[in-house]
């Protein structure tokens, strides 16, 4: 599925602090100095325009949540996404989330680690780029608190399999427990953009949900 361009940002807004580069994040990791309180965090990988950010963080407001993505023009989206609806506790931040995953979150740190409808690399040859791979489920392990969960969710099966192969492989993380689907209430009541997209051309998506015991 291609992208639709995405609608024009106000530059004007003041985006200072819904949108950070993994660059900038403070060092030591401290969430406190980004948030302001000390809360559960959560971290969605490849957030896209930022549906799955905007929705969980209005409707869980004890929790804190970072979103880090890739693409500098979506990232910027979704903190202006934020910004504009006055979300305090959930960021973007821009870059590379493997990379900041590896080097910059610390040891039993996050109440939930997100992936939804990665990147599929559909190529045998490229499928080492996807970022369900052994060593970021090693990063996910490690950062996670026990009872910390990770919701990877495709619309890919052959992704799916054999990222569920992997996970059971690599990791002690059980599951996957069953995530049943949900009606949507309204046109943005969907995990995230790409969920909404693939329902409403009719085809399936696979959800899963891991726990740290
Ligand atoms: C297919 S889109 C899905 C977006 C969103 N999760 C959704 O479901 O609507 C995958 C996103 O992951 C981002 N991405 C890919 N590799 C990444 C990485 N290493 N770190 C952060 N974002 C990444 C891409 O730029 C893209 O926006």
């Amino acid at each position: 599925m291609g992208r639709r361009a995405l609608p024009k940002i106000d530059q004007t807004l003041d985006l200072s602090r819904h949108f950070y580069k993994v660059e900038t994040l403070p060092a030591p990791w401290d969430p406190v100095a980004i948030f302001g309180r000390e809360a559960p965090l959560e971290i969605e990988l490849g957030s896209g325009k930022g549906l799955f950010l905007q929705n969980a963080a209005m409707g869980t407001p004890e929790r804190n949540f970072l979103g880090v993505e890739v693409a500098y023009k979506y990232a910027k989206f979704i903190g202006h996404r934020l910004a504009k609806r006055g979300i305090t506790n959930a960021i973007a931040v821009h870059g590379d989330g493997l990379k900041m995953f590896r080097e910059q979150v610390p040891d039993a740190s996050l109440a939930a680690v997100h992936v939804y409808f990665p990147d599929p690399w559909w190529k045998a040859r490229h499928h080492k780029r996807r970022v369900m791979n052994e060593s970021f489920l090693e990063d996910v392990v490690r950062t996670l608190q026990p009872g910390g969960k990770l919701h990877f969710w495709t619309d890919v099966k052959d992704y799916f399999d054999s990222a569920l192969e992997l996970i059971a492989q690599v990791t002690p993380l059980v599951g996957p427990l069953a995530v049943p689907e949900r009606e949507a209430e309204h046109d943005l009541d969907f995990r995230t953009h790409f969920e909404r997209r693939t329902r409403l051309h009719g085809e399936p998506v696979y959800r899963s949900e891991f726990v740290k015991q």
